[in-house]
Protein backbone atom coordinates (compact mmCIF):
# COMPACT_ATOMS: atom_id res chain seq x y z
CA UNK A 1 0.00 0.00 0.00
CA UNK A 2 1.69 3.21 -1.20
CA UNK A 3 1.46 6.16 0.79
CA UNK A 4 2.54 9.32 -1.13
CA UNK A 5 1.56 11.94 -1.50
CA UNK A 6 1.61 14.02 1.43
CA UNK A 7 -2.23 14.77 1.47
CA UNK A 8 -2.61 18.81 2.96
CA UNK A 9 -6.31 19.71 3.64
CA UNK A 10 -8.04 23.42 5.28
CA UNK A 11 -11.41 23.17 6.40
CA UNK A 12 -12.72 26.88 6.51
CA UNK A 13 -15.55 25.84 9.20
CA UNK A 14 -17.96 29.18 9.08
CA UNK A 15 -14.63 31.00 9.52
CA UNK A 16 -14.37 33.18 6.14
CA UNK A 17 -17.23 35.11 4.63
CA UNK A 18 -18.02 34.37 1.30
CA UNK A 19 -15.93 37.57 -0.18
CA UNK A 20 -13.10 36.33 2.17
CA UNK A 21 -12.61 32.88 1.15
CA UNK A 22 -12.05 33.71 -2.66
CA UNK A 23 -9.52 35.85 -1.44
CA UNK A 24 -7.50 33.35 0.71
CA UNK A 25 -8.86 30.70 -2.04
CA UNK A 26 -6.77 33.08 -4.81
CA UNK A 27 -3.56 33.68 -2.39
CA UNK A 28 -3.43 29.32 -1.57
CA UNK A 29 -3.51 28.93 -5.04
CA UNK A 30 -0.61 30.84 -6.31
CA UNK A 31 1.31 29.42 -3.08
CA UNK A 32 0.20 25.70 -4.12
CA UNK A 33 0.53 26.69 -7.96
CA UNK A 34 3.87 27.85 -7.85
CA UNK A 35 5.61 24.97 -5.37
CA UNK A 36 7.06 22.15 -7.86
CA UNK A 37 5.57 19.14 -5.51
CA UNK A 38 1.95 20.52 -5.44
CA UNK A 39 2.18 20.78 -9.75
CA UNK A 40 3.55 17.39 -9.93
CA UNK A 41 0.96 15.59 -7.21
CA UNK A 42 3.96 15.09 -4.53
CA UNK A 43 1.56 17.12 -2.09
CA UNK A 44 -2.00 16.94 -2.90
CA UNK A 45 -3.58 20.47 -1.17
CA UNK A 46 -7.43 20.72 -0.97
CA UNK A 47 -9.45 23.35 0.42
CA UNK A 48 -13.13 23.01 2.18
CA UNK A 49 -14.97 25.74 2.17
CA UNK A 50 -18.74 25.98 3.00
CA UNK A 51 -21.52 24.62 0.66
CA UNK A 52 -22.14 28.32 -0.60
CA UNK A 53 -18.50 28.66 -1.80
CA UNK A 54 -18.17 25.82 -3.10
CA UNK A 55 -19.18 26.32 -6.66
CA UNK A 56 -17.04 30.02 -6.79
CA UNK A 57 -13.57 28.23 -5.89
CA UNK A 58 -14.50 25.06 -7.91
CA UNK A 59 -14.28 27.65 -10.06
CA UNK A 60 -11.26 29.49 -8.72
CA UNK A 61 -9.55 26.44 -8.73
CA UNK A 62 -10.11 24.69 -12.35
CA UNK A 63 -7.07 23.84 -13.81
CA UNK A 64 -4.89 24.67 -11.10
CA UNK A 65 -3.47 21.93 -8.18
CA UNK A 66 -5.58 22.86 -5.55
CA UNK A 67 -8.52 20.52 -5.46
CA UNK A 68 -11.87 21.28 -3.56
CA UNK A 69 -13.82 19.50 -0.71
CA UNK A 70 -17.18 20.04 1.06
CA UNK A 71 -17.00 19.82 5.00
CA UNK A 72 -20.14 17.42 5.07
CA UNK A 73 -22.79 15.83 2.75
CA UNK A 74 -26.61 14.08 3.16
CA UNK A 75 -27.00 10.37 3.42
CA UNK A 76 -29.52 10.23 0.45
CA UNK A 77 -28.83 11.70 -2.94
CA UNK A 78 -31.86 13.35 -3.56
CA UNK A 79 -35.52 13.68 -2.04
CA UNK A 80 -37.62 15.42 0.64
CA UNK A 81 -34.44 16.15 2.64
CA UNK A 82 -34.76 20.24 3.14
CA UNK A 83 -31.67 21.86 3.99
CA UNK A 84 -29.39 19.25 2.90
CA UNK A 85 -26.65 19.00 0.27
CA UNK A 86 -26.09 15.64 -1.75
CA UNK A 87 -23.06 14.34 -2.38
CA UNK A 88 -24.03 14.13 -5.94
CA UNK A 89 -24.35 17.46 -5.98
CA UNK A 90 -21.03 18.31 -4.88
CA UNK A 91 -19.50 15.37 -7.10
CA UNK A 92 -20.66 17.24 -9.98
CA UNK A 93 -19.66 20.74 -8.66
CA UNK A 94 -16.07 19.30 -8.85
CA UNK A 95 -15.60 18.43 -5.05
CA UNK A 96 -12.93 15.38 -4.83
CA UNK A 97 -13.08 15.55 -1.66
CA UNK A 98 -16.15 15.41 1.28
CA UNK A 99 -15.72 15.36 5.31
CA UNK A 100 -17.75 13.33 7.20
CA UNK A 101 -18.16 13.02 11.37
CA UNK A 102 -16.19 15.54 12.41
CA UNK A 103 -16.45 15.95 16.36
CA UNK A 104 -18.12 19.23 15.37
CA UNK A 105 -20.84 17.32 13.56
CA UNK A 106 -21.25 14.94 16.19
CA UNK A 107 -21.39 17.60 19.14
CA UNK A 108 -23.39 20.32 17.72
CA UNK A 109 -25.63 18.74 15.24
CA UNK A 110 -26.34 15.09 16.88
CA UNK A 111 -24.35 12.69 14.82
CA UNK A 112 -23.84 9.33 15.68
CA UNK A 113 -22.34 6.44 14.22
CA UNK A 114 -25.00 5.10 12.60
CA UNK A 115 -25.50 8.64 10.91
CA UNK A 116 -21.75 8.91 9.45
CA UNK A 117 -21.40 5.29 8.16
CA UNK A 118 -24.32 6.66 5.91
CA UNK A 119 -22.72 9.43 4.67
CA UNK A 120 -19.51 7.80 4.15
CA UNK A 121 -21.42 5.11 2.17
CA UNK A 122 -22.79 8.15 0.11
CA UNK A 123 -18.94 9.68 -0.55
CA UNK A 124 -18.50 6.54 -1.77
CA UNK A 125 -21.61 5.83 -3.93
CA UNK A 126 -20.71 9.53 -5.67
CA UNK A 127 -16.79 9.14 -6.46
CA UNK A 128 -15.89 11.45 -3.40
CA UNK A 129 -12.91 10.75 -1.26
CA UNK A 130 -13.83 10.69 2.12
CA UNK A 131 -11.68 12.86 4.61
CA UNK A 132 -13.33 10.59 7.83
CA UNK A 133 -12.70 12.47 11.38
CA UNK A 134 -11.94 10.31 14.60
CA UNK A 135 -10.88 11.19 17.73
CA UNK A 136 -11.07 10.72 21.24
CA UNK A 137 -12.83 13.21 23.47
CA UNK A 138 -10.66 13.28 26.70
CA UNK A 139 -7.15 13.27 26.76
CA UNK A 140 -6.26 9.56 27.16
CA UNK A 141 -3.07 7.29 26.55
CA UNK A 142 -2.11 6.61 22.87
CA UNK A 143 -3.48 2.80 23.03
CA UNK A 144 -6.80 3.51 24.75
CA UNK A 145 -7.46 6.46 22.10
CA UNK A 146 -6.39 3.86 19.27
CA UNK A 147 -9.03 1.65 20.40
CA UNK A 148 -11.83 4.42 20.01
CA UNK A 149 -10.41 5.49 17.09
CA UNK A 150 -10.22 2.31 15.26
CA UNK A 151 -14.01 1.63 16.59
CA UNK A 152 -15.27 4.56 15.17
CA UNK A 153 -13.91 4.26 11.61
CA UNK A 154 -14.89 0.35 11.31
CA UNK A 155 -18.28 1.52 12.62
CA UNK A 156 -18.03 4.39 9.85
CA UNK A 157 -17.45 1.89 7.25
CA UNK A 158 -20.43 -0.46 7.62
CA UNK A 159 -22.49 0.21 4.96
CA UNK A 160 -19.34 0.32 2.58
CA UNK A 161 -18.92 -3.02 1.14
CA UNK A 162 -16.18 -2.38 -1.41
CA UNK A 163 -15.15 0.36 -4.17
CA UNK A 164 -13.42 3.41 -2.06
CA UNK A 165 -10.34 3.85 -3.80
CA UNK A 166 -8.82 5.99 -1.35
CA UNK A 167 -9.81 6.79 2.49
CA UNK A 168 -8.97 9.50 4.25
CA UNK A 169 -8.59 9.60 8.27
CA UNK A 170 -8.17 12.45 9.72
CA UNK A 171 -7.28 11.47 13.50
CA UNK A 172 -8.53 14.76 15.32
CA UNK A 173 -8.43 13.77 19.34
CA UNK A 174 -11.14 16.58 20.56
CA UNK A 175 -9.49 17.90 23.06
CA UNK A 176 -6.60 19.21 20.99
CA UNK A 177 -9.58 20.98 18.28
CA UNK A 178 -10.02 24.91 18.57
CA UNK A 179 -7.01 25.11 21.42
CA UNK A 180 -3.88 27.02 21.63
CA UNK A 181 -1.92 23.74 20.70
CA UNK A 182 -1.89 20.50 19.04
CA UNK A 183 -1.48 17.64 20.87
CA UNK A 184 1.90 16.61 21.66
CA UNK A 185 3.79 14.92 18.78
CA UNK A 186 4.89 11.90 20.85
CA UNK A 187 1.14 11.07 20.92
CA UNK A 188 -0.21 11.99 17.67
CA UNK A 189 3.05 9.39 15.80
CA UNK A 190 2.05 7.01 18.13
CA UNK A 191 -1.70 6.68 17.40
CA UNK A 192 -1.32 7.81 13.98
CA UNK A 193 1.06 4.81 13.36
CA UNK A 194 -1.40 1.93 15.27
CA UNK A 195 -4.63 3.15 13.30
CA UNK A 196 -2.48 2.81 10.01
CA UNK A 197 -1.13 -0.53 10.64
CA UNK A 198 -4.68 -1.96 12.09
CA UNK A 199 -6.22 -1.05 8.58
CA UNK A 200 -3.53 -2.02 6.44
CA UNK A 201 -5.42 -4.72 5.30
CA UNK A 202 -8.91 -3.70 5.40
CA UNK A 203 -10.33 -5.32 1.96
CA UNK A 204 -13.02 -1.89 1.32
CA UNK A 205 -10.45 0.28 0.74
CA UNK A 206 -7.61 0.87 -1.89
CA UNK A 207 -5.28 2.93 -0.01
CA UNK A 208 -6.12 4.52 3.53
CA UNK A 209 -3.83 7.80 4.43
CA UNK A 210 -3.93 8.83 7.96
CA UNK A 211 -3.51 12.72 8.72
CA UNK A 212 -3.37 14.87 11.81
CA UNK A 213 -5.59 17.75 12.48
CA UNK A 214 -6.27 19.97 15.64
CA UNK A 215 -4.69 23.26 15.85
CA UNK A 216 -2.22 22.37 13.17
CA UNK A 217 -0.23 24.88 11.98
CA UNK A 218 3.44 25.57 10.70
CA UNK A 219 6.30 23.33 11.88
CA UNK A 220 4.12 20.63 12.53
CA UNK A 221 4.19 18.51 10.06
CA UNK A 222 8.43 18.62 10.25
CA UNK A 223 8.19 17.85 13.74
CA UNK A 224 5.72 14.79 13.16
CA UNK A 225 7.44 13.48 9.86
CA UNK A 226 6.80 10.26 8.50
CA UNK A 227 3.84 8.73 11.32
CA UNK A 228 1.62 11.00 9.71
CA UNK A 229 0.75 11.45 5.94
CA UNK A 230 -0.57 15.23 6.13
CA UNK A 231 -2.12 17.54 7.79
CA UNK A 232 -5.80 18.62 8.06
CA UNK A 233 -5.66 22.23 9.30
CA UNK A 234 -8.43 24.87 11.06
CA UNK A 235 -7.46 28.21 11.98
CA UNK A 236 -3.51 28.10 11.79
CA UNK A 237 -4.14 28.37 7.86
CA UNK A 238 -6.18 31.55 7.44
CA UNK A 239 -3.60 32.78 6.73
CA UNK A 240 -2.42 32.08 3.45
CA UNK A 241 1.45 32.79 4.15
CA UNK A 242 1.18 30.16 7.19
CA UNK A 243 -0.16 27.85 4.99
CA UNK A 244 2.17 27.78 2.03
CA UNK A 245 5.46 27.40 5.18
CA UNK A 246 3.30 24.24 6.14
CA UNK A 247 3.08 23.42 1.83
CA UNK A 248 6.72 23.62 1.94
CA UNK A 249 7.44 21.11 4.99
CA UNK A 250 5.38 18.77 3.29
CA UNK A 251 7.44 19.75 -0.23
CA UNK A 252 10.45 19.39 1.51
CA UNK A 253 9.84 15.55 3.20
CA UNK A 254 10.53 14.49 -0.21
CA UNK A 255 7.84 11.78 -0.22
CA UNK A 256 7.20 10.15 -3.48
O1 LIG B 1 -11.17 20.69 10.65
C1 LIG B 1 -10.18 21.06 11.26
C2 LIG B 1 -9.94 20.74 12.62
O2 LIG B 1 -11.09 20.57 13.37
C3 LIG B 1 -8.93 21.57 13.31
O3 LIG B 1 -9.36 22.88 13.53
P1 LIG B 1 -8.36 23.84 14.31
O4 LIG B 1 -7.03 23.67 13.65
O5 LIG B 1 -8.92 25.20 14.12
O6 LIG B 1 -8.31 23.36 15.72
Amino acid sequence: MTRAPIFLGVSLKMYLDHEATLRWVTDVVATADSEPAVRDGRVRVAVLPTFVSVDAVAAATRGTPVAVGAQDLAWADHGAFTGEVSGRDLASLGCRYVEVGHAERRQLFGEDDKIIASKLAAAARNGLIPILCVGEQDHLSPERAVDLCRQQVLSALAEVDSGLDELIIAYEPVWAIGAEQPADADHVRAVCRQLRAGLADDHRTEQVRVIYGGSAGPGLLTELGDAVDGLFLGRFAHDPEAFGRVIGEAAAMGRS
